[in-house]
């Protein structure tokens, strides 16, 4: 970010002509020390102007005039023109009417190296919100198209520079990095026009899919108390400044005390360039958002919501986003964590809380140490009127596809990697691979129960696991399930032992320093063996 304010800096990239210094500008008048102040503005309005528009809005009825009687050299003058205006609108459309200016990169070299740079490979031409989203261009021949009919029909519009991030995803997937550029309306005066702006801005960057990152980055010309009259930054949108701790150093990006702009007489400083950041979402890991990094709760039973475990796909994309609004992690893996197991949660370092009850949607019982996806008693459907059961929730196809396959659903290489990673730890005693059958519950086993899961080819029993897993394999999630014993299960009448909560408790407090050790080992590595997201096509 240059330190003085980039209305006198570089051009934008791709940006068509060159500023005429603003320096110059301001040099060419003379008047009181109040009157400099203000002039500084309409220098930097003009270098702006042969930088890229701000935004427009033009007179509806003028433009149908000129539009009629318009030729080539016309058309270019009308540009001209326009931009003189742009200073005094104000604008109210909706996004989707709204049409953008854009340069993006060509298609070509979308899959070049990260550290060669697209933003040399500009193209200019007209886009649709929608398009712009997409990646998709109106000119797909790769022609120039310097005035698109669409962007000269509506009366207003905000100048956009789009382009792909190299590097910034890891996949490199043109789609999914999308930067924005505009120089938002400047001075004082107008206010209220940068602010209407802004909100735009905002509110694209909210609309933007899920798996996009979106940044907005210019000279926006805010004021801090502008960013907080719109109420501050909306769920989800991050200040890149902020984002970095707020280093006092680079503070302030116009700053008349130390930049080469000497005609100022007062020292002003502001942040008038912004970097807005909107992660892009795991797709995968969505619905298992309020399983990560989740504090367990103190109480018991914390909390039980009766009859509200509506669980519609809109319910719980609306949960979805709420969590994403609140935090800056985009998680690839979640965890749930069984009894006893908070202390992974515990020992997370950069975690962000949020309290089950707390999330819009969410429907659940909680009892210590144990996230219940499934509100199970005796009778779990009915319980859960539109049920947040596995089985309902795969009667969803915007989930996943319909009949999700199960076969596979612990991922054999997945399997394979902890299985050596217990090696190397020298936890092989302590390992075994076996078949796992979940029983609601909340009671333990009666011998007889037992007796049959054996009988059926049970190597364990729990009361968990099997609802997670199956939403996760329902959402494209590779799974690893790994089972602590924590006692045995009685397949003799005359057994005196009982198994208890406490026992299963306390064994696995002992274990689960191990428990852990083998985890963070498996996240470490986990990305060297299987995609831990299959992209869900699914996926909205
Ligand atoms: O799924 P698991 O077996 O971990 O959950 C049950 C419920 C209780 O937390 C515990 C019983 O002691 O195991
Ligand atoms: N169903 C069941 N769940 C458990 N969780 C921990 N131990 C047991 C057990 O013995 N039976």
């Amino acid at each position: 970010m240059a330190k003085s304010h980039t209305c006198s800096g570089e051009p934008p990239v791709g940006t068509k002509g060159n500023p005429s210094s603003p320096v110059d500008k301001v040099n060419g008048k003379t008047g009181k020390k109040k009157k400099n102040k203000r002039r500084q503005r309409p220098a930097c309005q003009n270098a702006t102007d042969s930088l890229c528009s701000s935004v427009t809005v033009e007179d509806q009825s003028k433009q149908t005039k000129k539009r009629s009687a318009r030729s080539k050299q016309e058309k270019s003058a009308q540009q001209t023109s326009d931009r003189s205006n742009r200073e005094q609108s104000t604008q109210t459309e909706s996004p989707e009417s709204v049409q953008t200016q854009i340069e993006t990169p060509s298609d070509q070299g979308i899959h070049s190296p990260a550290t060669e740079s697209k933003s040399t490979q500009t193209l200019k031409t007209s886009f649709t919100l929608h398009q712009a989203y997409w990646g998709k261009s109106s000119t797909d021949d790769g022609s120039v198209d310097e005035l698109a009919p669409q962007s000269i029909s509506i009366s207003n519009q905000l100048t956009v520079i789009s382009w792909n991030i190299d590097g910034l995803d890891l996949e490199n997937v043109y789609s999914r990095s999308k930067g924005l550029l505009s120089h938002l309306g400047n001075c004082k005066a107008n206010s209220q026009e940068r602010l209407n702006q802004l909100r735009r801005v905002w509110k694209w960057m909210k609309e933007a899919p899920l798996d996009h990152t979106v940044i907005f980055g210019g000279d926006t010309n805010l004021r801090d108390w502008e960013v907080k009259k719109l109420g501050g930054l909306p769920n989800g949108i991050f200040d890149v400044w902020e984002m970095l701790g707020e280093p006092e150093e680079s503070r302030y990006t116009w700053d008349t005390s130390i930049n080469d702009n000497k005609e100022i007489p007062n020292s002003i400083r502001i942040r008038f360039d912004r970097l807005f950041f909107r992660p892009a979402g795991a797709q995968d890991t969505r619905f298992f958002l309020g399983a990560v990094c989740l504090r367990l709760p103190e109480a018991e039973i914390m909390h039980t919501k009766e009859n509200s475990c509506c669980c519609s796909f809109e319910d719980c994309k609306l949960t979805t986003e709420w969590l994403l609004s609140r935090t800056r992690h985009r998680p690839k893996i979640a965890i749930v964590c069984g009894s006893g197991l908070g202390l992974l949660a515990e020992n997370a370092s950069n975690k962000q809380d949020v309290r089950y009850e707390d999330i819009p949607n969410f429907p659940f019982l909680v009892m210590r140490g144990v996230l219940y996806l499934v509100t199970s008693k005796a009778n779990p459907v009915s319980s859960c009127k539109e049920g947040f059961t596995s089985t309902r929730v795969i009667q969803c196809a915007r989930f996943g596809i319909r009949f999700p396959c199960m076969s596979d659903a612990y991922s054999k290489a997945l399997r394979k990697l902890a299985l050596d990673i217990t090696a190397e730890l020298g936890y092989s005693n302590f390992v075994r691979e076996g078949v796992y059958c979940m029983v609601s519950g909340p009671n333990f086993e009666t011998i007889a129960e037992a007796r049959m899961l054996h009988i059926l080819g049970s190597d364990s029993v729990g009361m968990s696991t099997v609802p997670e897993v199956t939403v996760a394999k329902h959402c494209g999630l590779s799974v690893l399930g790994l089972s602590l014993i924590t006692n045995k299960v009685s397949l003799d009448y005359s057994r005196e032992e009982k198994v208890n909560h406490e026992e299963v408790l306390q064994i696995s407090k002992m274990r689960a320093e191990m428990l852990q050790n083998v985890l963070m080992t498996f996240i470490a590595r986990s990305h060297q063996v299987d995609p831990i997201n299959n992209n869900n096509p699914n996926a909205v």
